[in-house]
């Protein structure tokens, strides 16, 4: 049980438990009703972030993240509104932006701050442990939120589906095991994601995607997500009809983002 991804977990609970004193749930959810029109789940404006992931050929999520409990600090500077804005002028499709402050140091205050500077569908990265941050993910802006399988039970994701449903978000449910893949389509995932890294040992793998996608239908999206550094990685995805692909590092430690994903897409 002592992985980093539990420790994560347990200090992510400690800190909702502190958002929710500050803001508790009901006036959360007040907030929402005032800044947004809640969405009909009939209308066109609601789900981007799987809309964008339907369409031909892979869809590129590119990530903000200032730092990993893998690799440390990977950007000290991290201007993290001119990094998501170079992201959209690249051409990516999607940006998924680190909230998590311990361990990636991110912000809630960076996803509000990026989503007034670009108008792609945003990920919230964070570790969904409590009802609570599928709220706070409507509150700040983003079109989609991460469900890891290792922390929940099937129970809860289909739970916390039924919750981004009625917001109009978008749930990207993480697996990086057969059985966790099972437990995602069991639970209803619209979008499976499989993680190439190994929450629990840090090991990168990108086959770990390739192996799994067999188990995953056709009209579920894939997104590969994790360790993809160039072409070639992408060119393995492809064949095997991976929708989307995640990619954090190989763009943040790019000084040229907008090259570095024109040589990842092979143009
Ligand atoms: O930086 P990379 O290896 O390209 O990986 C990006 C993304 O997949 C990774 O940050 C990630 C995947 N699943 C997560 C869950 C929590 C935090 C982070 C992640």
């Amino acid at each position: 049980m002592d992985n980093i991804l539990n420790t994560i977990a347990k200090a992510t609970k400690l800190r909702v438990e502190n958002a929710k004193e500050r803001l508790p749930l009901n006036r959360l959810i007040e907030k929402i009703y005032e800044s947004y029109c809640l969405y009909d789940n009939s209308t066109q404006e609601a789900f981007p972030f799987e809309k964008t992931l339907k369409k031909p050929g892979i869809s590129f999520i590119c990530e903000v993240k200032k730092a990993s409990p893998s690799k440390g600090i990977i950007d000290p500077v991290y201007p993290f509104v001119q990094i998501a804005k170079e992201y959209e002028e690249a051409g990516a499709d999607a940006v998924s932006v680190l909230t998590e402050p311990e361990f990636f140091k991110g912000e809630n205050e960076h996803l509000q701050d990026i989503r007034k500077n670009i108008s792609l569908p945003i990920l919230r990265k964070d570790f969904t442990v409590d009802e609570y941050q599928i709220y706070e993910a409507k509150y700040l802006g983003a079109d989609a939120v991460l469900l890891i399988c290792a922390l929940l039970d099937e129970e809860i994701i289909k739970k916390y589906i039924s919750i981004c449903d009625k917001l109009g978000l978008s749930a990207l449910v993480e697996a990086h095991t057969e059985e966790e893949i099972k437990m995602a389509v069991r639970a209803g995932a619209r979008i499976v994601g499989v993680n190439n890294r190994d929450l629990k040992t840090f090991r990168v793998d990108v086959s770990n995607s390739i192996r799994l996608r067999k188990l995953v239908p056709k009209s579920i999206c894939f997104v590969s997500e994790s360790g993809i550094q160039n072409h070639e990685d992408i060119l393995r995805l492809q064949d095997c009809g991976v929708d989307g692909v995640l990619i954090g590092e190989s763009l943040m430690r790019s000084t040229n983002k907008k090259e570095k994903l024109k040589s990842l897409k092979g143009d």
